[in-house]
């Protein structure tokens, strides 16, 4: 079991970790500590790789667009892409459909293909990967595929309530966004989303940003972690 830890990181941080009693069983804690690491510096001649994880609501989507604005990194969106798998009418469409719809994760292989190639394609050698990856298989099969680990993790930290109200109002017609699916993704959030969180807070490479406030409130958070780099 992992625990949120409520401070807020708009820096490179590194952790510690403590020990806990709960029903017998012991668990580790992982607690982000902010520091004032540089984030490495790009080279054109590998890419630049920026996961943005939070959990469904958390405004990953609405953070990267004005990231691309400011600092001109290419978006992929791992749920896009999957949507447009099925919008597509590929072969994997329809199971990843029923997937989407009940809020699990689509196999990593698939997604991660989806990725490479739109990776592959682009002119960029900055990119932002949105929801991805979800798990720690996700991760694995990520680095394993690419061959490369992200450079800059951020984690959008928002109250359930908050992420499920967004949700709800969103008014995309998303197939899940609905209150069944949301109560099923904000499970496998806790579940299989902790994990890759504090792997990352343990490389020292997780930004953790409260993502209460307004758009741009958050974003003025955001900007600092990118400002060393140019356009
Ligand atoms: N700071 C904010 N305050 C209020 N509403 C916001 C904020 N940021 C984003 N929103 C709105 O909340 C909804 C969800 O935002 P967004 O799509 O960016 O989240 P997300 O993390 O990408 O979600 P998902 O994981 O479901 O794709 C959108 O309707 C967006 O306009
Ligand atoms: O890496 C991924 C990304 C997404 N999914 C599935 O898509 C939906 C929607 O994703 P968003 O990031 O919220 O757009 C998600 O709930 C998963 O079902 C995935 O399987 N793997
Ligand atoms: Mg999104």
């Amino acid at each position: 079991m992992w625990r949120r830890v409520a401070s807020v990181s708009h820096l490179f941080s590194h952790s510690k970790s403590t020990k806990f009693n709960q029903g017998g069983s012991t668990f580790k804690i992982w607690e982000t500590i902010t520091s004032e690491s540089e984030i490495p510096t790009p080279s054109k001649g590998s890419p630049f790789i920026t996961f943005v994880l939070g959990g469904p609501g958390s405004g990953k989507g609405t953070q990267c667009a004005k990231i691309v604005e400011a600092f001109g990194f290419t978006h992929i969106s791992a749920g896009d892409l999957l949507r447009r798998e099925i919008a597509s009418g590929s072969a994997y469409g329809s199971v990843i459909l029923s997937t989407i719809r009940e809020g699990k994760i689509v196999p990593s292989q698939v997604t991660v293909q989806l990725i490479q190639k739109e990776m592959e394609s682009s002119d960029n050698y900055k990119f932002l990967i949105d929801g991805f990856p979800r798990s720690e298989e996700n991760r694995k099969a990520f680095e394993q595929t690419i061959g490369t680990e992200p450079d800059v993790v951020l984690f959008f930290d928002c109250p359930e309530q908050e992420m499920v109200k967004r949700v709800l109002n969103r008014n995309q017609g998303r197939v899940d966004d609905n209150i069944d699916t949301i109560k099923k993704r904000l499970e496998i959030f806790d579940e299989l989303n902790w994990p890759v969180i504090n792997y990352y807070s343990q490389r020292g490479k997780l930004h953790k940003i409260n993502a209460v406030g307004t758009v741009d409130e958050i974003f003025e958070k955001v900007r600092p972690i990118f400002a060393p780099l140019s356009k």
